[in-house]
């Protein structure tokens, strides 16, 4: 299959990318790391995540980050509700879309979200429900795609299972999370062939985490099989609190180098998107994990 002529990012920094920092963030860094991403050219920015303060405490923040946004014109701002409790504050603060999040791993299920695979998708038809009487569309999201930190290798049909699910019950799409970035190309493809079987491949998307430093080749892999949605996170920000040793999503900067080497579009500015890097990096005192955004800092 060709390349696809463009890609849409997901931009999941704000969301993925800080919700393990241990410091407290403040919201007013939130806003302006949202904001500058916007201004770089990015469509759709996941701001935050509806979830338990006692479990993530760093999204604690969840109504102030919403309601404080500025938005942008063509800019879609998201958020995680892992159930109806966390729906129903999120659509108190105006949020326009969100997501719920699931596993083709049972123990990594248990631990992320505190019930089995199939208690999570009991819990996400409500929450579908709800956000479709609401006119909010729902993301899907699926973890351990290619690997678990618990369970080690996960089949592509446990995968393609989850996927399947959450798109019958209503999400419009399904993003695809290599959780601890173990996977590599071929497990990549053979996997998004597996899950494509049942879901168009427009409707997918990879969010890739790039501990083993695969993301990029994973990606495209992946984009040869048709991916025209990639999630990735500024500055490569992240890590997962329940897989040891995870690093961030892959950075976005090296996604947006990769893709203009392609030749596909992303309408995303590469150096103002690099500049953001750098100043979030340093405002929260983090390396920057984009080796493009350290090239172009040091240019
Ligand atoms: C899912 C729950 C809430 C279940 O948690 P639970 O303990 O099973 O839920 P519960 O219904 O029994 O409620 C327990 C307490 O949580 C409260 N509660 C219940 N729901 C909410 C809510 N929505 N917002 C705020 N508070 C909530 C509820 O009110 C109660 O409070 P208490 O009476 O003890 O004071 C919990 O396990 C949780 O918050 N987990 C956090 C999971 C998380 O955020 N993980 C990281 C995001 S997923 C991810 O990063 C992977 C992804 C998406 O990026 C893809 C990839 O890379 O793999």
């Amino acid at each position: 299959m060709a390349f696809p002529h463009s890609v849409r990012l997901v931009e999941v920094g704000p969301r993925d990318g800080l919700q393990n920092e241990p410091e407290p963030i403040s919201t007013a860094t939130k806003l302006e790391l949202i904001d500058r991403l916007g201004a770089a050219g990015i469509r759709h920015i996941e701001a935050a995540s509806f979830v338990s303060p006692k479990w993530v405490p760093q999204m604690a923040d969840h109504r102030e980050v919403i309601t404080g946004l500025t938005h942008r014109p063509g800019v879609v701002y998201s958020a995680l509700t892992p159930n109806l409790k966390g729906l129903e504050a999120a659509l108190e603060c105006g949020v326009e879309e969100v997501a719920v999040f699931g596993a083709a791993s049972e123990a990594f299920s248990q631990k992320n979200i505190n019930c089995s695979i199939a208690e999570s998708l009991q819990r996400f038809e409500p929450v579908l429900e709800r956000a479709k009487a609401a006119n909010v569309r729902v993301r899907g999201y699926v973890s351990c795609v290619l690997g678990c930190p618990y369970e080690g290798e996960i089949e592509p049909t446990k995968v393609a299972d989850v996927s399947k699910a959450l798109y019958e019950m209503g999400c419009y799409e399904v993003s695809l999370g290599d959780t601890i970035g173990t996977g590599t190309p071929l497990k990549a493809k053979r996997m998004i062939e597996a899950v494509s079987r049942d879901i168009p491949i427009e409707k997918l998307a990879a969010h890739f985490h790039d501990t083993y430093g695969q993301a990029l080749a994973n990606l495209y892999a992946v984009l040869e099989e048709g991916i025209a949605v990639i999630d990735s996170s500024v500055a490569g920000l992240g890590g997962c609190p329940y897989a040891k040793g995870a690093s961030g999503n892959v950075a976005s900067e090296d996604v947006v180098y990769l893709l203009d080497g392609l030749r596909i579009e992303t309408g995303i500015d590469l150096d103002e998107l690099a500049g953001t890097g750098t100043w979030i990096t340093q405002a929260i005192g983090r390396p920057n994990r984009s080796k493009v955004g350290v090239a172009l800092a040091a240019k």
